[in-house]
């Protein structure tokens, strides 16, 4: 894993800015995908997890613009290696910045039943941290089932191309309202849409354990990594030409497609031996 001090920021990122036509176009856009997925799916409400990172406040700020505040259920699922302070801006999103129904489920309880049932993974950070993110999931569902609601995903185009999310974790859900914008226009979008400058600029972090960063465990910040998958995976240009114009060493370009095509599992339905539908 990188450390702070070895985290890439490229000389010279490219600027996806939106313009306020564009944001206004992204916000109609997915306030309609959600309410047509719910109407699709023949129920009234959705839930999600809130856990006051960017992404899952950006689409709980639009569901609550699709459908109103009484149709979207937060869960704020708070576990032993949480920050405070993200859990109570959890809470803040739900009751002062959108009015919604929430619960708060600690899941040190979850986790630790599991592990009692396999030590084995017992200090594995990686799988703790990803049954960690699958209780999450769990719960998810549990209140979906119970309560008829969709479950939102909060997943972006950068997590997504380069499968940084847990499978059958935080991927595990029934739409992804906000699969079109690169971390960057996340935040962009949630200023636009009210979403206060510190929620909107917070350090991203899955906090699957304790002190994670995004950017220290790739290796590289959101503005390079979404200037790599904008010029180099989106946009076709060759690996040397898009360390040049980023001022990126051609290795990191080179890591970032490999994070494309190692998961390029994550992005397809499993593979049957014979065709299963
Ligand atoms: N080629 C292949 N074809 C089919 N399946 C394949 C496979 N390679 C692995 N797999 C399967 O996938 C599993 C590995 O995938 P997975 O379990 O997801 O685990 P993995 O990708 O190793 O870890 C999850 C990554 O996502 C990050 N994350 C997770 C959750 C939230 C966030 C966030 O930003 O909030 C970030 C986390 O920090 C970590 O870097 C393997 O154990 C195996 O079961
Ligand atoms: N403690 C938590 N409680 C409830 N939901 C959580 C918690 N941690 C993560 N989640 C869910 O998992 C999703 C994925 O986490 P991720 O860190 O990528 O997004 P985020 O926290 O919303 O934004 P950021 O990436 O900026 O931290 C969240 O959007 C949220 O729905
Ligand atoms: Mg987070």
């Amino acid at each position: 894993m990188a450390t702070a001090d070895s985290v890439v920021r490229a000389n010279d990122p490219i600027d996806l800015t939106f313009s306020e036509a564009e944001l206004d176009a992204h916000r109609d856009h997915i306030t309609s995908f959600i309410e047509e997925q719910v109407d699709a799916a023949g129920v009234d409400t959705v839930v999600l997890g809130l856990s006051g990172g960017i992404d899952s406040t950006l689409v709980s700020h639009l569901a609550v613009e699709a459908l109103g505040r009484d149709a979207v259920h937060g869960l704020v699922m708070p576990s032993e290696v949480n920050r405070a302070d993200n859990m109570s801006d959890a809470e803040r999103v739900a009751n002062d910045l959108l009015g919604i129904e929430y619960d708060v489920i600690e899941i040190n309880p979850l986790v630790d039943a599991f592990l009692d049932a396999y030590p084995d993974a017992e200090g594995d950070q990686l799988a703790v941290g990803n049954l960690r993110v699958r209780c999450r999931a769990v719960l998810n569902y549990l209140v979906g089932n119970h309560e008829n609601a969709l479950v939102l995903g909060t997943g972006n185009r950068s997590e997504a191309l380069v499968g940084y999310y847990t499978k059958y974790g935080d991927g595990a859900v029934d739409c992804h309202p906000i699969a079109a914008l690169y971390k960057q226009q996340v935040r962009q979008l949630a200023k636009h849409v009210g979403v206060p400058d510190d929620l909107a600029e917070k350090t991203a972090s899955a906090e699957m354990w304790a002190g994670q960063t995004d950017a220290d465990e790739m290796g590289m910040d959101y503005d390079t990594l979404d200037s790599i998958l904008a010029l180099h995976i989106d946009g076709g240009v060759p690996a040397a030409a898009t360390a040049d114009r980023l001022g990126v060493p051609l290795d990191v370009v080179e890591t970032v497609r490999e994070m494309y095509e190692s998961s390029a599992h994550k992005r397809a339905m499993p593979p049957g031996a014979d065709p299963l539908y």
